[in-house]
């Protein structure tokens, strides 16, 4: 198995007068096709460090290697095409925008990596959304479709670039039971059948005791369960 995701004392200190540690020294690796959550009381730190593994934050201290390659020395352009091309996001709230049809949701992140002509990503698109159970629904906007539908267009437009990661902050949170059994199923189905590494922070502790392994902060730092 690869190894997709190394961090090494990975630490991230907001400077203030009294400067706040959001993690701390944190070290862990995440191979291919793991399926992982990340675990730990309110304020541990789960989403900074979701935050740093994504590229949307950078660390203080402390080295990330994504795929193999150090994400230290990279430029803007650099991380923000690694971001687009190796990361997929699913957020609590969904973020999709509001003006565009679903389809043009997931084709974003495609047309900012410019990879695909504009049918290609048409079609991608469809396919992508109609293997998650929305085929009825591209052409709509997102605040004519439920929450649970809404979230698996964010599961959607994760995947627009085909990442080999997906990092999820909560993806349930904000869902109904029968919504959010929907998305976990989706995400591990990504694992198990679509060779995706999930990487998934939740309070919901049966849905982590689901998940091939626990990554438990307290604090800040690795601790055990
Ligand atoms: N911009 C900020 N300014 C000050 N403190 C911050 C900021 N961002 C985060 N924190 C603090 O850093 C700590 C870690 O926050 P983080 O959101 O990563 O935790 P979390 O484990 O994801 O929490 P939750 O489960 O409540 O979402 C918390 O104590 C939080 O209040």
């Amino acid at each position: 198995m690869s190894t997709l995701i190394e961090a090494e004392n990975l630490t991230r200190i907001l400077p203030a007068i009294v400067p706040v540690t959001l993690v701390k020294d944190v070290s862990l690796s995440v191979g291919e096709k793991e399926f992982v959550a990340v675990t730990g009381p309110s304020g541990s730190g789960k989403s900074s460090l979701l935050y740093l593994l994504g590229l949307l934050d950078q660390p203080t201290s402390g080295t990330l290697k994504i795929g193999g390659r150090d994400t230290g020395p990279m430029d803007e352009e650099v991380r923000a095409r690694t971001r687009l091309a190796m990361l997929g996001f699913v957020f609590q709230f969904h973020f999709l925008l509001p003006e565009f049809t679903v389809r043009e949701n997931v084709e974003i992140p495609m047309r900012k990596l410019g990879r695909l002509s504009r049918s290609q990503m048409r079609a991608r698109a469809t396919e992508l959304l109609e293997s998650l159970g929305l085929a009825g629904h591209l052409d709509k906007r997102p605040d004519q479709l439920s929450g649970g539908q809404r979230q698996r267009v964010a599961v959607a437009r994760s995947l627009a670039n085909d990442p080999p990661i997906v990092l999820a902050d909560e993806p349930t949170g904000s869902l109904d039971t029968k919504s959010s059994e929907q998305v976990f199923h989706i995400l591990e189905t990504l694992v198990r059948e679509r060779n995706k590494t999930v990487i998934a922070v939740t309070h919901d502790m049966d849905m982590a005791a689901r998940m091939d392994r626990r990554i438990h902060l307290v604090d800040g730092r690795v601790a055990e369960p």
